[in-house]
């Protein structure tokens, strides 16, 4: 199950085609069985990335994924921890119309309390307003749920509600990990109700003028701001274990807004709890 999703970005025939490549003598280094970057960019691969102790190729000819609806592209990949960038996951109306469909219903972002577990405003955290759309609530909305369970092979019912935020000059979301800490007795109302969080995808829905960057400060990452791309990273396996790399928040908007649709994804299928 979470195959697909660790792979989200990198397909079959990307692998068979690496493997190749390993298997070229003129391409690998006998000691480490790593690839060259000279030789690889002579086969014409855009992308090379640590895996361990071997570079592996990721793009060597389409730097897309086909969803038949939809081209999407792979901007970048990185392996530890698990983070992918896609463009064109959405086009600019469906972005525009999110926004719009989102604005009457905004309410002060909350965060959950790991002792508590309730849903607290905490403003020293987390300055953003937001609002949630059930899952196919709109036909808009089933839509893009459907594109993005194609792109990482994930079940929609593993989806929670799609999330829209909106950050005004000066707002931010401060570091966090977006798993629950199962040890923390607050948490286990929010596990109950589909396991842990495994994954997330951002989409931004406009351009920022200044600031609002996706910061990981574990790993030195900024991902700026683009209208239709998604970010997406992973962080749990199945055995329970957790990616502490994977710590990451919205930096301070600077000039303009930032809108962004936020969809977490759980092990299980997520069961939404009323009490
Ligand atoms: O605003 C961002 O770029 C990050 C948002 C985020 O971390 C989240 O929605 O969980
Ligand atoms: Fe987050």
């Amino acid at each position: 199950m979470m195959d697909a999703l660790l792979k989200a970005g990198y397909r079959p025939e990307i692998e068979r085609a690496v493997q190749q490549c390993l298997a070229s003598q003129d391409l690998a280094d006998h000691e480490t069985g790593a690839v060259t970057a000279e030789a690889a960019a002579e086969h014409g691969s855009a992308t090379a990335v640590e895996d361990g102790k071997r570079f592996r190729l990721f793009e060597l000819s389409a730097n897309c994924i086909d969803l038949n609806d939809r081209q999407v592209e792979v901007l970048l990949a990185m392996r530890q921890p698990n983070v992918v960038l896609f463009g064109n996951l959405l086009c600019d109306w469906e972005c525009d119309a999110l926004i719009e469909s989102s604005r009457p219903k905004l309410t002060p972002s909350r965060v959950v309390n790991a002792d508590k577990g309730t849903y607290e405003l905490k403003r020293d955290v987390r300055t953003s307003s937001g609002a949630f759309f059930q899952r196919g609530e709109t036909p808009l909305v089933a839509a893009i749920e459907s594109r993005l369970s194609r792109l990482l092979g994930v079940a929609e019912s593993r989806g929670e509600p799609l999330q829209i935020l909106h950050y005004p000059p000066g707002a931010e979301y401060r570091p966090h990990y977006d798993f629950f800490d199962p040890a923390r007795p607050g948490n286990q109302r929010v596990l109950s109700m589909g396991g842990q969080r495994v994954g997330t995808l951002i989409i931004y829905l406009n351009d920022v003028k200044a600031g609002g960057s996706t910061v990981f400060p574990k790993i030195g990452l900024d991902i700026l701001p683009k209208k239709g791309c998604g970010l997406f990273f992973s962080y749990a396996d199945d055995a329970g274990g957790l990616d502490y790399q994977t710590l990451h928040g919205g930096s301070p908007v600077v000039a303009g807004e930032k809108w962004i649709a936020t969809k977490w994804l759980r092990l299980g299928d997520y069961l939404a709890r009323s009490d």
